[in-house]
C-alpha cells in the first residue's frame, strides 16, 4: 500500500481514508515534540521501547500495568502522534465505549476488529484478508487496547487467530507480528460472567491466556497528579490516599486474608450521622437543595455508586421526584421477540410482566425525565460524537418523541424480549461497574449490602483523586451506620504479573 501524505489523494478503501484523515491533522505535528519533551523517565523508556518495535519492524506484545493518574492516557497520545506523524496508522481501541472516548480516534475493540459478541476458543473476527477492514488491519503499525483486563481472554485469542490469518506471517508470530500494547489494572473489576465463581472469572482473564507468556509487562508507577499545582500538604494527602487505595485493590488490608475480608474504612470518609440513609447519601453528594437544575459541570463530577442496580433505581426515582421542573414520562413498547417461538404465546410473559422487567443495560419501561437531569447512554451510537455506552449527558429539551441533551462527559432473561425505548437511564446514581472508566470528583458510595466481586471497592476509591471527594455510607439491614465493609480481591489474578 503506498504512503499517503496528501489529503487530496483519494483511496478506494474508506476505512483507510478515515485513518489518513488523522494522519493529516496538523495538530499532531505541532504537539508531538512538546509532549515528547514532557515525558517522565519511566514514560520515555516505554515510549522508546514501543517506537523501537514499531519502526524497526519487530513484533511485540506488551502489557502496561498502571494505576490511575500515572499518565497512560497521556502516553497513548504521544505514542499515537509519533506513529501518525510518520504517516502510519495507529488503532486506538478500548474494551469499553467510555474508555475509548479518551483516545484520539478511539473505538471499542469489538467494533474495530469485528470481534463477535460470543467468543470461545475457536471464534474468529468478522473480517477477511481482502475486506476493507482486513486491508486496514494489514496497514496498522501499532494497536493500543485500553482496559484490557475487563474482557474475556477469548477476545484477545480471537484477535490473535484472525490477525495470524490475515497477516499470513511465515513465523506465525502472535497477533500476526503486529505491535500491540494492552493496558489496564487487574485490581479493577474483571470480565463479568453472569453467575460465575472466582475460579471461572480468574481463568477467563487475559493473564490466564496462552498469549500472556508472549506479553512483556511494562509499568508506570509515578502518580502524575502529584506533580500538578498543589501544596506539599495536598501532595502528602494524595500520596497517602493513593497508597491506601492500592492496599484495598491488592487485598493488603487486614492480612492475612484469602481476598474476602472486612476492612475498616477511615473515619473521615464515613457518613455516620444518619436519620434517613437515602437522604444522607444524597446530601453528601448533591447537597440539600436540588430545586433548580444545576449547570452541566455540577452533574459531570458527581455520582452516587452502588454495588447493584436495584438500589440505583431507588435513588434515581427519589432524585427525579425532588428535582424541580415538569416531569415527562416515556413508556417503552415491549413484546416477546417473534423469533422466540417457544415463549411468544406464553401467558406468563404478558405485557404487565414485560413492563416490570428491570435489568442492567436495558432502559426502564417508564422513563421519568425532567429538564436538567443527568442521564446515561446505554448504547454505542456515535464514537466520533462521543455518544457511547456509559456517556453521561444532561437533558436540555424534552418533546413528545425527541429528547435533547448535552454530553457531560446479555441480558440473562429466559425469553427474548424487544423493548422500544430511548436507550438511556437516569444517572444521579449508577452501579459501581458502570462507573469504571468514569472520571468523578464527588463520589458517594452507599453500601446497604456489601460489594460482591473483585475490584468493586477499588474501582470506587480510584474514581476520585483526593479523600475529600469520597463519602461512604455503610448500613446494616436496619439502616444503622457501620464502619467496616467487605472487600473482595481475587489475589491469584496478580500471581503472574
Ligand atoms: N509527562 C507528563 N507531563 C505533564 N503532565 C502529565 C504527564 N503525564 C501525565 N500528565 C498529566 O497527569 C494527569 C494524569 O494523567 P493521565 O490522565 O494520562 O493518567 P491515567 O493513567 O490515564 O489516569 P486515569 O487512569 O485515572 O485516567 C493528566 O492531567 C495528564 O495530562
Amino acid at each position: 500500500m503506498p504512503q499517503l501524505q496528501n489529503e487530496n489523494i483519494t483511496v478506494l478503501n474508506q476505512l483507510i481514508a478515515d485513518e489518513w484523515r488523522f494522519i493529516n491533522q496538523a495538530d499532531f505535528k505541532k504537539n508531538h515534540l512538546e509532549w515528547l519533551n514532557r515525558l517522565t523517565e519511566e514514560q520515555k523508556k516505554i515510549y522508546d521501547e514501543i517506537i523501537n518495535s514499531v519502526f524497526k519492524d519487530k513484533c511485540g506484545v506488551f502489557f502496561l500495568y498502571s494505576f490511575g493518574g500515572t499518565g497512560k492516557t497521556f502516553l497513548w497520545k504521544v505514542l499515537s502522534a509519533a506513529v501518525r506523524i510518520r504517516g502510519e496508522i495507529v488503532f486506538n481501541t478500548a474494551s469499553s465505549g467510555i474508555a475509548s472516548l479518551l483516545l484520539e480516534g478511539g473505538r471499542t475493540a469489538h467494533s474495530r476488529f469485528g470481534i463477535p459478541l460470543e467468543v470461545h476458543d475457536t471464534s474468529m473476527c468478522r473480517m477477511s484478508r481482502s475486506s476493507d477492514l482486513g486491508e486496514l488491519v494489514q496497514e496498522a503499525k501499532l494497536i493500543i487496547w485500553d482496559e484490557a483486563p475487563m474482557m474475556s481472554k477469548y477476545c484477545f485469542e480471537t484477535l490473535d487467530r484472525s490477525l495470524k490469518d490475515i497477516m499470513r506471517d511465515p513465523e506465525d508470530k502472535p497477533f500476526g507480528g503486529k505491535v500491540i500494547i494492552f493496558c489496564g489494572d487487574f485490581r479493577q473489576i474483571l470480565h463479568v460472567i453472569v453467575g460465575a465463581g472466582r475460579e471461572q472469572i480468574v481463568n477467563s482473564s487475559l493473564n490466564s491466556s496462552y498469549l500472556w507468556n508472549q506479553c512483556k509487562v511494562l509499568r508506570l508507577t509515578r502518580n502524575m497528579r502529584l506533580l500538578q499545582k498543589i501544596t506539599p500538604n495536598e501532595a502528602r494527602e494524595i500520596e497517602e490516599f493513593s497508597k491506601w487505595i492500592l492496599d484495598v485493590g491488592e487485598g493488603r488490608l487486614n492480612e492475612p486474608n484469602d481476598g474476602v475480608v472486612d476492612i475498616d474504612i477511615p473515619e473521615e470518609l464515613l457518613i455516620t450521622e444518619v436519620n434517613s440513609p437515602i437522604e444522607s447519601i444524597i446530601n453528601a453528594v448533591y447537597g440539600n437543595s436540588l430545586h433548580t437544575p444545576k449547570d452541566s459541570s455540577y452533574f459531570q463530577s458527581r455520582a452516587i455508586l452502588f454495588p447493584t442496580n436495584d438500589d440505583v433505581n431507588t435513588i434515581n426515582d427519589h432524585m427525579i421526584s425532588i428535582l424541580e421542573g415538569e416531569e415527562s414520562v416515556y413508556l417503552s413498547s415491549d413484546s416477546i421477540d417473534p423469533a422466540d417461538k417457544r415463549n411468544k404465546d406464553n401467558p406468563a410473559y404478558n405485557l404487565d410482566f414485560l413492563n416490570s422487567v428491570r435489568i442492567s443495560g436495558v432502559p426502564n419501561h417508564a422513563l421519568r425525565l425532567k429538564i436538567g437531569c443527568p442521564i446515561m447512554l446505554l448504547r454505542n451510537i456515535d464514537a466520533h460524537g462521543g455518544l457511547m455506552n456509559g456517556t453521561r449527558l444532561q437533558i436540555t429539551q424534552i418533546a413528545d418523541h425527541v429528547i435533547q441533551a448535552r454530553i457531560i462527559t446479555d441480558t440473562c432473561l429466559p425469553f427474548k424480549m424487544r423493548r422500544k425505548q430511548f436507550p438511556i437511564n437516569i444517572a444521579f446514581a449508577m452501579t459501581i461497574n458502570k462507573s469504571q472508566g468514569q472520571y468523578l470528583s464527588n463520589v458517594g458510595l452507599y453500601l446497604p449490602r456489601p460489594v460482591f466481586s473483585h475490584g468493586q471497592l477499588y474501582v470506587v476509591m480510584s474514581r476520585v483523586s483526593s479523600k475529600s471527594g469520597l463519602k461512604i455510607l455503610i448500613t446494616d439491614p436496619k439502616g444503622k451506620p457501620e464502619k467496616k465493609t467487605r472487600n473482595v480481591v481475587f489475589k491469584e489474578v496478580f500471581q503472574n504479573i
